[in-house]
């Protein structure tokens, strides 16, 4: 069982809701951890359980960023908006920074997340 993160910015929680929809058996055999918005609306649209953390832009991204630095989350799914700038850019960077450097696999758009839950 991995430990998977689920995050989107405000206009891809559609596409995250709807991939993760179709990939909610899968899902289901995991533990699920999102930032508050994001995994609310993966828990309304899925049926699945996830745990909550703050909203991103309250702190949400540390945490899952916290998560990675101790050894605590194995994959992170993030589809970020590249089309729209975020306040809390700064969190953004450090997040898919820690992902980076810790080695977790980063999905930031559907097709790779596709590749990277399959090899989950
Ligand atoms: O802002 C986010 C990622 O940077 C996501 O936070 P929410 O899921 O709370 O909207």
């Amino acid at each position: 069982m991995a430990r998977i993160g689920l995050v989107a910015h405000d206009d891809k929680k559609d596409d995250l809701c709807r991939w993760a929809e179709v990939h909610r058996h899968k899902l289901g055999q995991h533990e699920l951890w999102g930032t508050g918005t994001t995994g609310s609306r993966v828990m309304a649209a899925t049926g699945l359980t996830v745990s909550l953390l703050k909203s991103g832009p309250l702190g949400g991204d540390q945490q899952l960023g916290a998560m990675i630095c101790e050894g605590r989350l194995d994959v992170l799914i993030f589809f970020i908006d590249p089309l729209s700038a975020q306040p809390h850019d700064v969190d953004v960077k450090a997040l898919t920074r820690l992902a980076t450097l810790y080695d977790v696999p980063l999905a930031n758009n559907k097709s790779t997340a596709d590749a990277v839950l399959a090899a989950v």
